[in-house]
């Protein structure tokens, strides 16, 4: 927990930076300062303006080391539910962010940004990781949907939510309020978007059945602002293709899907240098892409994100602001050297606003 006058720095920190941003005369800067310093003295923690929360927002986003997508951080819709108290009223506005976000597969970058309280007692908690997500099953014939997801599956069945023992059930959403009994709800079905995945050369690529959700949907980040700390500030993008393809469907620790999507294409997998992976992850990655742009579903390829992400650091040095960056999560797992980021360092300074993961 931050200290009185550690919280007054940050807030004077962030007010400055902001308030500059928007093109607020040094009065009303002023003004704003004495203003946050007597809130914060009286109660220990202060309000944002609704134009602080959103553009604070908006810093945080383009302060995310790890994020490629940054060039459209000042395009996110920021919806202030800092009114809201009761799970019922939490339940509804999460529907209402997923679908005005999904907009039927013209993904809107969204925040909702719920209150924050001093007092452990009323903290808002989302338990999900995302929104959407596919429960994973632990059989004693191997497991059975999404590796990821079999201990938040377990506490979901132990909550009284029942799975269908399928590869793509979609989990409940968990909200907790303090230390009350988590509340669960279901997302209505006519607000779940997916894509079934085909391939645009092979029909049988059918048969394996693969499908995943339009919207990722990240619920577990805490967003600091000017040393507040939002702990239920859900965030929405559109994915990048390699991150379903390459990671999801792929890695042997999720889907595993490697070895059937090269026997679909015949591919020789007697020796590594047949390169029969890199193959049929070229071919996994180009059915997702495929997939989603059939669908009307927003979705960048890879090389597409690296372009946008040059001009997001082109533009940042027009606006003399430092760019941050995590080398490691900004090149892309398949074909990384083909795209500048790999060509180029970051320095990976933290710098708040920011998104924050939960320990
Ligand atoms: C608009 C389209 C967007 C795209 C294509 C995009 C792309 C990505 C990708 C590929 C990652 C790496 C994820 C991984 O490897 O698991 C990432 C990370 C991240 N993105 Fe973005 N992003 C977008 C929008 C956003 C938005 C709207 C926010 C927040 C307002 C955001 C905040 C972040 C953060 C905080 C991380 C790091 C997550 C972590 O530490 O686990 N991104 N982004
Ligand atoms: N495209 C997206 N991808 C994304 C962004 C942030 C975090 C994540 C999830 N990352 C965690 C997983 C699991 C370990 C490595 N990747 C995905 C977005 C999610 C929300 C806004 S954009």
């Amino acid at each position: 927990m931050l200290s009185i006058e550690k919280r007054e720095n940050e807030a004077m920190e962030f007010l400055e930076q902001c308030y500059l941003e928007l093109s607020k005369s040094h009065q009303e800067l002023e003004q704003r300062k004495t203003e946050v310093k007597k809130e914060l003295r009286e109660t220990g923690i202060y309000q944002h303006t609704y134009e602080e929360l959103c553009h604070g927002a908006k810093m945080a986003w383009r302060n995310s080391n790890k994020c490629i997508g940054r060039l459209f951080w000042d395009s996110m819709t920021v919806r202030d539910a800092r009114n809201i108290e009761t799970t019922e009223g939490i339940q509804k506005e999460i529907l209402t962010h997923i679908d005005f976000a999904t907009n039927h597969g013209k993904i809107r970058p969204t925040i909702t940004i719920f209150p924050t309280y001093l007092e452990v007692e009323k903290q808002i908690k989302i338990i999900n990781h995302q929104f959407f997500r596919y429960a994973g099953y632990e059989t004693e014939y191997g497991i059975i949907g999404d590796p990821a997801t079999i201990e938040l599956t377990k506490y979901c069945q132990s909550l009284g939510w029942e799975g269908q023992m399928g590869q793509f059930d979609l989990l409940p959403i968990v909200i907790q309020i303090g230390n009350e009994n988590p509340v669960w709800f279901t997302i209505p079905e006519d607000l779940i978007l997916e894509v079934e995945i085909e391939h645009p050369d092979c029909l049988e690529f059918n048969d394996l059945q693969l499908k995943w959700y339009a919207v990722p949907l990240i619920s577990d980040m805490i967003l600091d602002i000017g040393g507040i700390t939002y702990s239920a500030a859900p965030f929405n993008g559109w994915y990048m293709g390699t991150e379903i393809a390459a990671r999801n469907f792929a890695d042997p620790f999720r889907y595993n899907m490697l070895k059937k999507v090269a026997e679909l294409f015949n591919l020789n997998q007697n020796k590594e240098s047949t390169l029969w992976r890199d193959e049929a992850l070229v071919e996994l990655n180009k059915a997702v892409l495929y997939s989603y742009k059939k669908s009307g579903v927003s979705m960048v390829d890879h090389h597409t994100a690296a372009k946008q992400f040059k001009n997001f650091e082109e533009r940042e040095k027009k606006e003399n602001r430092e760019l941050t960056g995590d080398w490691s999560w900004l090149i892309p797992p398949i074909s990384p050297a083909s795209t500048h980021v790999f060509h180029q360092q970051y320095n990976n300074k933290i710098v708040k606003p920011n998104y924050f993961r939960r320990t």
